[in-house]
């Protein structure tokens, strides 16, 4: 048997949490042959519902799941944890745009980069959900100063997810055969889908597509609007489909991604493709626990116009959070 894994999971007893943790402890995160010990974090007024959920978790008899803490101190929650979901945050309302959310959210990852910084593995893989994902993921990175920025991480995984099915529903094919797909830059409405490198069935997309209109009037507004679409929809923002992202980021992280293909990530830039001091949505493969960002693609100006919209806008979100730094 292996050593459990500790993931501690914030905003745990919230809708992705309902939906993230019984996965996590199924083991559809980290593999069928990996126990793991959930660590869950919600605020005290949240404590009762916490608790009725690991009430459920108990009953689903796990046979993964060698232990679960419930708190409302972050200093617990993230005690030696290998994994950290941080999803506990406000979610948008109807007619606001993500970055709205920085007021009421920004500081929470301020408090929670100083507990990872002091009590969390020193290895701990990072990823931020609660949005704005990205700058929140910038806040907690620079406030745990002792931590490799690097396992700060955002998710745009949702977005990439989301371009998959875009793309094989237009080609009428599936997601198997969707591959090298982008979302460049921020978890909001300026990202970048792009399928300027990715491929069908070994086939150039963009070429096999041939059609800019669809590119630039459907595909494109889809992926970027689709959160803004669920809460019309639903009114709640998408739930189940972000828990199904966070787990496919972290268990590519982990276990890696496919050969041939690449997937994601909201990583700190260090210069690629011309962005840095961000966490910038990048191509990335993964091998061994770490991830690599895609390099040398070439970019076409129609897609470095979208890209750098998308860097302007993560630069003045960062300056809008300089206080929390
Ligand atoms: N990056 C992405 O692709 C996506 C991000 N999100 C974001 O994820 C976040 C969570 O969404 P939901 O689960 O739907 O919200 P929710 O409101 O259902 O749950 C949030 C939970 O976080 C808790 N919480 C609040 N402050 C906390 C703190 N300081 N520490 C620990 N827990 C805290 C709340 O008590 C609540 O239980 C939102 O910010 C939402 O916008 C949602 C979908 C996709
Ligand atoms: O749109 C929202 O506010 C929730 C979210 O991040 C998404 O669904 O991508």
């Amino acid at each position: 048997m292996k050593k459990p894994v500790r993931v501690a999971v914030t905003g745990a007893a919230g809708q992705i949490g309902y939906s993230l943790l019984f996965r996590i402890a199924s083991g559809a995160m980290l593999g069928p042959d990996q126990p793991v010990i959930l660590q869950l974090l919600d605020i005290t007024p949240s404590l009762p519902a916490l608790n009725g959920v690991v009430m459920e978790l108990d009953d689903c008899a796990f046979p993964l799941l060698a232990g679960i803490v419930q708190t409302d101190d972050p200093k617990v929650a993230f005690k030696d944890a290998d994994i950290a979901l941080l999803v506990g945050a406000r979610p948008r309302g109807p007619g606001m745009e993500r970055k709205d959310l920085l007021e009421a959210n920004g500081a929470i990852f301020t408090t929670q980069g100083k507990a990872l910084n002091e009590v969390a593995s020193r290895d701990v893989k990072v990823l931020v959900v609660g949005n704005p994902a990205n700058t929140n993921a910038y806040i907690a990175m620079k406030n745990a100063p002792d931590l490799n920025p690097a396992n700060f991480t955002a998710m745009m995984r949702l977005d990439h997810n989301r371009a998959l099915t875009q793309v094989a529903q237009k080609t009428g094919t599936t997601i198997a055969d969707v591959k090298k797909l982008t979302v460049w830059g921020n978890h909001s409405s300026t990202q970048y889908p792009d399928i300027f490198h990715a491929e069908v069935k070994s086939q150039n997309a963009a070429q096999l597509i041939n059609n800019q209109q669809w590119l630039e009037s459907e595909f494109i507004p889809t992926v970027q609007q689709r959160g803004a679409a669920i809460i019309k929809a639903r009114g709640l923002s998408s739930a189940a489909s972000a828990a199904n992202a966070a787990i496919d980021h972290i268990r590519n992280w982990v276990l890696g991604t496919p050969e041939g293909d690449w997937v994601t990530m909201g990583v700190p830039a260090n210069g690629e493709y011309g962005y840095s001091d961000l966490i910038y949505g990048y191509p990335v493969t993964c091998k061994d626990g770490k991830y690599t960002i895609v390099q040398g693609l070439e970019i076409s100006e129609f897609s470095r116009s979208r890209m750098d919209a998308s860097a302007k806008e993560l630069s003045e979100e960062r300056d809008a959070i300089k206080h929390l730094l």
